[in-house]
């Protein structure tokens, strides 16, 4: 009995210790409440669909925004000098920050901007104006030759062609097309083709949601065909393009250690992981992600193949750590409906480097099981 008794005086002054903790932590939690973040406008993501005002280049649809001293856009086009693939943003304060916003102040000075010479304004942006960072500018012909970036023209034959805008004469524009030729363009018949404006991979998304085909079609094939990379920030985008493409090899591995060649490549990554690696002399990781039949191990593979070229010299470390790969998809692959060569684990690849930056060991493990 008298444990009994024990037990329950234990019970309920522990059960009391835990009402006062519970009350304790009631009364504070205001306190450790985290302060409230400050309001930020949401921005709109560039994955998402496109709104119906942006419009592509030759469709017929115009767009329809009344301007503050009621004449349309369209009226200003010749004075535009040729605007394709303008962003038009929501109108919001202007105390607002983000870039993505247009004030009235901003929008009067862009319609000023269209009614003068754009250039002899542009020196005199008010202080108080947010600039646009370039690629959020209105994509101006004019701005095009300055940079003498690429377009995609829609020629006669429907074709999409790379070129270079050359000048511009009323409604049509010279483009230099990559087989040396000049041919005259309408200048509605457009789209920038510099990555840094087609923001790569989004930029076809939103192709997508444009549903149109053609285009669409044209600018897949010729990713697939010319550039199976892109770069979303410091992340790289590959595409599989499943079959054998001119984008690798010796020449190009020395290209990209001189910085010849600075667009998206696997071979650029592993260049700036070796590189920072011996500046910092800290560990470097790559992190190669993706569905099942992506390239992931192809990608991965390239840059070791990247990594023992330019790490020099004929040790046998290097030419081992190339020909694992065979041993261990011969025991760890199997054919799956998405992929033929399937690696049936992960990998983490370990290589270490010498002080001089040569390769003198590795270790491979199999990680996890994948299904
Ligand atoms: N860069 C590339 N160039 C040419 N072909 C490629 C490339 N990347 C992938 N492929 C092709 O796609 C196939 C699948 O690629 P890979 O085995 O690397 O995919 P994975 O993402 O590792 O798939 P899993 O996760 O199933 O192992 C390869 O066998 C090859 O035929």
């Amino acid at each position: 009995m008298s444990s009994v008794s024990e037990t329950s005086r234990t019970l309920s002054s522990l059960e009391e210790m835990l009402e006062a903790l519970k009350q304790r932590d009631e009364s504070e939690m205001p306190k450790d409440c985290p302060p409230a973040l400050p309001f930020r406008p949401k921005l709109a993501s560039r994955t998402r669909p496109p709104s119906p005002k942006r419009s592509m280049p030759g469709t017929p649809e115009k767009r329809d925004i009344e301007l503050e001293n009621g004449k349309r856009e369209e009226e200003f086009k010749g004075k535009l000098g040729n605007v394709f693939g303008a962003k038009m943003c929501k109108e919001v304060d202007s105390s607002s920050e983000s870039p993505y916003v247009n004030s009235s102040a901003q929008k009067e000075y862009r319609q000023r901007f269209w009614e003068n010479d754009g250039a002899k304004l542009d020196n005199k942006l008010p202080y108080s104006l947010p600039k646009f960072r370039e690629d959020e500018w209105d994509d101006n012909i004019s701005y095009f030759i300055e940079k003498k970036l690429r377009v995609w023209c829609h020629l006669k034959n429907r074709q999409w062609e790379p070129g270079q805008v050359q000048s511009t004469s009323g409604d049509k524009a010279s483009v230099l097309l990559s087989d040396g030729s000049v041919v005259a363009v309408p200048v509605e018949e457009f789209l920038p083709a510099n990555p840094d404006i087609l923001q790569g991979v989004d930029d076809l998304i939103q192709l997508c949601y444009l549903n149109e085909p053609s285009v669409l079609h044209n600018l897949q094939y010729r990713y697939a065909q010319d550039r199976i990379y892109t770069k979303a920030g410091p992340v790289l985008i590959a595409v599989n393009p499943f079959k054998e493409i001119q984008l690798y090899g010796s020449k190009l591995v020395t290209a990209y250690k001189k910085k010849l060649l600075d667009s998206p490549h696997i071979y650029s990554i592993a260049e700036t992981a070796y590189s920072q690696m011996m500046e910092d002399e800290m560990n470097q990781s790559i992190i190669i992600s993706g569905e099942s039949g992506s390239g992931k191990t192809e990608t991965a593979k390239s840059a070791i193949e990247y990594l023992v070229m330019i790490s020099g010299g004929n040790n046998h470390v290097e030419s081992e750590l190339l020909q694992t790969s065979c041993i261990l998809e011969a025991f760890g692959n199997a054919k799956t409906l998405r992929n033929n060569n399937s690696s049936r684990f992960g990998r983490l690849i370990e290589i270490y480097f010498s002080a001089e930056g040569g390769i003198c060991g590795a270790n491979v493990q199999a990680c996890k099981d994948v299904y």
